[in-house]
């Protein structure tokens, strides 16, 4: 237990603790916790609230920080509250304890300590500086936000987000295997403001020969985001040579590339760097349709891929932001595997921290019968097609009570876990606590 985790707190700690897991709610899910921070004044009055909005951006304690320094606010005699400790490492970005000491803030209260081996220790080296450091307050609700998050850092995986776009009796293709357009642009939208977040997009074979999608973040106007995610299939038959996977891709992952070059911090795997295939390079311009994105003559123009849709840009270019890890931008692996966890750990051994699952039913459902997805995305259509595949295969759940239960997740959505996306209905679930 943490030394300083059995102090009591103040009403107005609690109230600030209170105001800083709210806070926390409006971030995102994926590589990084959610996070939010307060700033107490010296009679416990909340000057400012702030939070972290994804891997790549400001922690929450910068984030307040930065707030307290542009509105001048004299921060001596305040408490910084924060539902996790702060960070004490440089990752994606600097150390938290040093913003904390730069500011001069004399009193730090945190939720949860940071379980990470890279970024934990913060407020034991606060307090060697003198800051006065508490632990352990709304530490239940601190954790249980994060639940889904601290269990893909003990299990030594990224974390996995599942996306699904399905009619309203939960399919993802008519009887003839058509699947175009099941959701409209709205909810296609939002599906590539998720892809341009995570680190490596993933679908399965069967979606790979069927659908033969191009797995890119796209823009509104169809133009390519600046960083895209790794591109990966989960497949025991060889990648056609011509899919549109590997399209734009300035090198690709081989199938052997399962040594390790830029891990995910704390976990074990090695040094080794992977053989880097070659490129290859077509033209092919079919209509992303695992993922409802629209084609050429699709009617919706806006969204439409451009005959240079796929050209990745290379990280080093990238502006040091959220977005995908360094290196993997639009690159393509091939995992030559069933098995969901043995794609995770090559996913992560490549620097994946954050997973999209794209389908088809049959990865869906190796996914979740394995436990191993930690947010999902349902968009389901005004349709009805009475035939046609299943959105998720065979969970081996045998009656009613064994069913995979889900609650709404308000982190990531402005309007709430269920809303009204253009005229289809999008959930954001997270797996019911056991
Ligand atoms: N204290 C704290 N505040 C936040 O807002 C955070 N997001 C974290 N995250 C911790 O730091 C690691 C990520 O660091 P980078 O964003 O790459 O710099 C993450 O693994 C957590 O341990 N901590």
């Amino acid at each position: 237990m943490d030394p300083a985790s059995d102090a009591t707190f103040t009403a107005a700690e609690t109230a600030g603790m209170r105001a800083a897991l709210a806070a926390a709610a409006r971030g995102v899910r994926g590589a990084n916790p959610v996070v939010g921070a307060a700033l107490l004044g010296p009679t416990g009055q909340l000057l400012h609230v702030g939070h972290h909005r994804g891997a790549g951006t400001p922690h929450a304690e910068v984030d307040v920080l930065q707030q307290a320094r542009a509105a001048r606010t004299p921060l001596e005699g305040s408490t910084l509250v924060v539902t996790l400790e702060p960070c004490h490492h440089t990752g994606r970005t600097g150390p938290c304890t040093a913003a904390v000491e730069a500011a001069g803030v004399p009193r730090v209260v945190y939720a949860l300590a940071d379980p990470t081996a890279e970024a934990r220790g913060g407020g034991a080296a606060l307090r060697s500086h003198g800051v006065h450091v508490r632990a352990g307050l709304l530490a239940d609700e601190a954790r249980e936000l994060n639940e889904r998050w601290l269990r893909a850092r003990e299990q030594a995986r990224p974390f996995v987000s599942l996306k699904i776009a399905q009619s309203l009796d939960g399919r993802v293709a008519a009887a003839d295997g058509t699947s175009q357009w099941i959701t409209g642009l709205p909810a296609r939208a939002e599906g590539h403001a998720l892809r341009t977040r995570v680190d490596a997009i993933l679908v399965g074979g069967g979606t790979l020969r069927g659908d033969d999608p191009a797995l890119t973040a796209r823009d509104a106007e169809g133009a390519p985001c600046a960083r895209q995610p790794l591109r990966a299939v989960m497949s025991t038959r060889p990648v056609p040579p011509e899919a549109r996977i590997r399209v734009g891709t300035a090198h690709d992952f081989t199938a052997a590339d399962t040594a390790a070059r830029s891990p995910v911090p704390g976990t074990d795997a090695g040094s080794a760097a992977p053989t880097w295939g070659a490129a290859t390079e077509t033209s092919a311009q079919a209509p992303d349709a695992e993922t409802s994105m629209p084609g050429p003559g699709a009617g919706s123009p806006s969204l439409a891929p451009r005959p240079d849709a796929v050209t990745a840009t290379p990280a080093a270019s990238a502006p040091a932001t959220s977005g995908p890890a360094e290196g993997l931008d639009g690159r393509f692996v091939h995992l030559s595997t069933h098995d969901p966890r043995e794609a995770l750990t090559r996913l992560r051994d490549l620097g994946a921290a954050h997973v999209l699952v794209e389908g088809g039913p049959t990865v869906a459902a190796a996914f979740l019968a394995a436990d191993l997805v930690d947010e999902l995305w349902l968009h389901q259509a005004p349709l009805l097609l009475g035939d046609g595949a299943a959105s998720v295969g065979a969970l081996g759940i045998g009656t009613l009570a064994a069913a995979s239960s889900w609650r709404g997740d308000p982190v990531g959505v402005q309007d709430g876990p269920v809303a009204a996306v253009g005229e289809d209905l999008r959930w954001h679930l997270r797996p019911a606590p056991r």
